[in-house]
């Protein structure tokens, strides 16, 4: 076995039983059933993903931004030239990105993973150096990544959210940066949920109407070069088909993302899902081991196209919509005090016999 099929191995179904009790204790609380709408589910969710009720409280939260570049960026597919991957790395580590103010509101550490950034990047405290390419080929003609490559990726994300765990994390957030990733993100949606590109190609970093066309044409091309249509036989619940899509069209921290959320779900640790890079690596996690998509909160819902289709597939609902179109996880940690809020009211609140609360009629 290797030891990704180690970890998918490990990952548990949610707790059915863990989650009874945490509906019923949200009906014993006192506030009206059903009061604190979302918010119950939320608490619901993290209870089965614990496998306890009440579910330990998400903190202290870790936020891991993977990075890495794209072959496809030379089809003209983003206004941003590559180097900015590597810019706002640095810009990371030196704490001037959103993602570094979102995580201070949030109180969760940044840990960023390079995994395929097309520079030589130079070492620096916060900085896991993971290279495992320098950038995918271009995913429009041919293969981004070889399946081997996919799989090392895979288990940097594995290994990461481990070592947070280790660290003592007890909610993870996903976060990426990648110029051009918004095209792999859309082209892993159209293959794991059958969307049309049209339907699910957005407009990423900002794209005048032709350039967004053209970038609609290169994920239908992405996925004819690659067969990845049903036609093809391409069927996205074979593993082997689930690893291959994400190889073909993804992105390297596509892959350590999904590997990331993999590493969560066999820790039992809940992992918040920032945006539609974020959304299109759980699309290949879930592929690859169902049982992921209980331990998943989406963190919001980003001004993607493709997001919405996502978290539909995903059956998430998610729990931020503020039009933000940013990723490096800003949504995720935004998301973060909600998830937090809904877990400390199993902890904290009366129920209607301890506060003595006259409970309704009939
Ligand atoms: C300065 C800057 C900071 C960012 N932080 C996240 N992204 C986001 O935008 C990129 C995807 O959009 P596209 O597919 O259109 O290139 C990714 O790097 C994503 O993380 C950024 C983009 C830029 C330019
Ligand atoms: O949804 C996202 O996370 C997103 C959207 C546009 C650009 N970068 C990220």
């Amino acid at each position: 076995m290797t030891p990704l099929d180690e970890t998918i191995s490990a990952i548990r179904p949610a707790d059915q039983d863990a989650m009874a009790r945490a509906r019923e204790h949200q009906d014993r609380l006192t506030k009206p059933r059903g009061a604190l709408g979302a918010l119950e589910d939320v608490a619901v969710r993290l209870a089965g993903a614990a496998g306890v009720c009440p579910p330990p409280m998400p903190v202290p939260a870790a936020l891991a931004i993977f990075a890495a570049d794209h072959g496809v960026h030379a089809q003209g597919v983003s206004p941003w030239p590559q180097e900015v991957t590597t810019q706002m790395v640095a810009n990371f580590l030196a704490g001037g990105a959103v993602a570094n103010a979102f995580a201070a509101s949030a109180g969760a550490s940044v840990t960023v993973v390079d995994v395929g950034v097309a520079a030589d990047l130079p070492a620096a405290p916060g900085l896991r150096a993971h290279k495992i390419a320098y950038g995918t080929a271009d995913l429009s003609a041919g293969p981004a990544m070889t399946t081997e490559q996919a799989a090392a990726a895979l288990r940097v994300g594995v290994e990461v959210a481990g070592e947070l765990i280790e660290a003592g994390a007890r909610c993870l957030i996903t976060g990426d940066m990648g110029i051009a990733n918004t095209t792999a993100s859309a082209a892993l949606i159209c293959a794991y949920t059958g969307r049309d590109a049209a339907e699910v190609t957005g407009r990423g970093t900002g794209i005048d109407d032709a350039t967004h066309q053209h970038k609609i044409g290169i994920v239908r091309r992405a996925l004819e070069v690659n067969r990845l249509r049903a036609a093809d036989g391409f069927t996205p619940e074979r593993p082997e088909d689930a690893l291959r899509a994400l190889a073909a069209v993804g992105g390297l921290e596509h892959a350590a993302i999904a590997g990331f959320i993999l590493g969560a779900a066999a820790a039992r640790v809940p992992v918040i899902l920032d945006g539609v890079i974020a959304g299109s690596a759980a699309l290949a996690a879930v592929a690859l081991a169902p049982a992921v998509a209980g331990y998943c909160v989406a963190g919001h819902r980003s001004a993607e196209p493709g997001h919405a289709a996502t978290l539909d597939h995903l059956g998430l609902r998610p729990l931020v919509d503020l039009e933000l179109r940013l990723g490096e996880g800003t949504g995720g940690l935004l998301a973060h005090p909600i998830v937090s809020a809904a877990v400390r009211v199993m902890h904290e609140v009366a129920t209607f016999d301890s506060a003595g609360v006259t409970e309704k009629e009939g």
